[in-house]
């Protein structure tokens, strides 16, 4: 039977990058693991498309399916539904792959209750200026979200001491380069434990 897979989970303030530093490590050949594809009632932006970007909801249809327990976790994020499919997950841990999610603070909070074994990244922006020129600059949102965005930043950054590291992304490369030695060092320490408490069940 294959050892389950590692769930990652990659959190931080809206804007600090953690999209493009994600893409960023799924371009490279060495990547393994799976990226989790949310669901959300926002809709669609200029070039993003269903059931790659996200698969997009009505609130209708999100509000069922989180009645129907379908979600491992979900949030109201700034006037919108978030949510992570629990079946994807699930499947794909048990085929022993490492799963990826991209989510808010909220959401991370109630994925380390059901998976206290996962591994969980705060992604830090250098200074709230630099947080507050990257939203703007990408453009996608008005200055009204922008500033409810920014509000519900400063309590995210508040929480990173829930967070088992904290990564700054003053640069994507040097961003991307710290999460996959995160993730290589985690996989290292937990074979080794693996194998030590194995060794001990054979003694007893
Ligand atoms: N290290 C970086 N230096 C400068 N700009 C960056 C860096 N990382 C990301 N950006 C830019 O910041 C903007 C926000 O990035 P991105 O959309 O990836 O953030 P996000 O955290 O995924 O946001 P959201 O949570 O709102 O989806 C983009 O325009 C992106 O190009
Ligand atoms: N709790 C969850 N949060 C999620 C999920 N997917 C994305 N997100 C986060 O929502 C905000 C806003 O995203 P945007 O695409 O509208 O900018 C951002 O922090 C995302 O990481 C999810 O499944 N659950």
């Amino acid at each position: 039977m294959n050892e389950r897979g590692l769930l990652i989970v990659l959190s931080g303030p809206s804007g600090v990058g953690k999209g493009t530093v994600r893409k960023e490590i799924f371009e490279q050949p060495d990547t393994k693991f799976q990226y989790s594809i949310s669901m959300t009632t926002r809709k669609p932006r200029e070039g993003e498309v269903d059931g790659i970007d996200y698969f997009f909801k009505s609130r209708e249809e999100f509000e069922r399916l989180i009645a129907e327990g379908k979600l491992l976790e979900w949030a109201e994020f700034v006037g919108n539904y978030y949510g992570t499919p629990i079946e994807y997950v699930e499947k794909t841990l048990q085929e022993g792959k490492d799963v990826f999610l991209e989510i808010e603070v909220q959401g991370a909070l109630q994925v380390r209750k059901a998976f206290p074994e996962g591994l969980f990244i705060f992604l830090m922006p250098p200074s709230l200026g630099e947080l507050k020129n990257r939203i703007v600059t990408r453009g996608t949102e008005s200055e009204d979200i922008i500033n409810d965005r920014m509000r519900v930043a400063k309590e995210e950054i508040e929480m990173m001491d829930a967070y088992d590291y904290v990564v700054e992304n003053d640069r994507i490369e040097n961003a991307c380069n710290r999460i996959k030695a995160i993730v290589t060092a985690e996989h290292c320490r937990r074979d080794r434990v693996a194998i030590r408490y194995k060794k001990m069940l054979e003694v007893e």
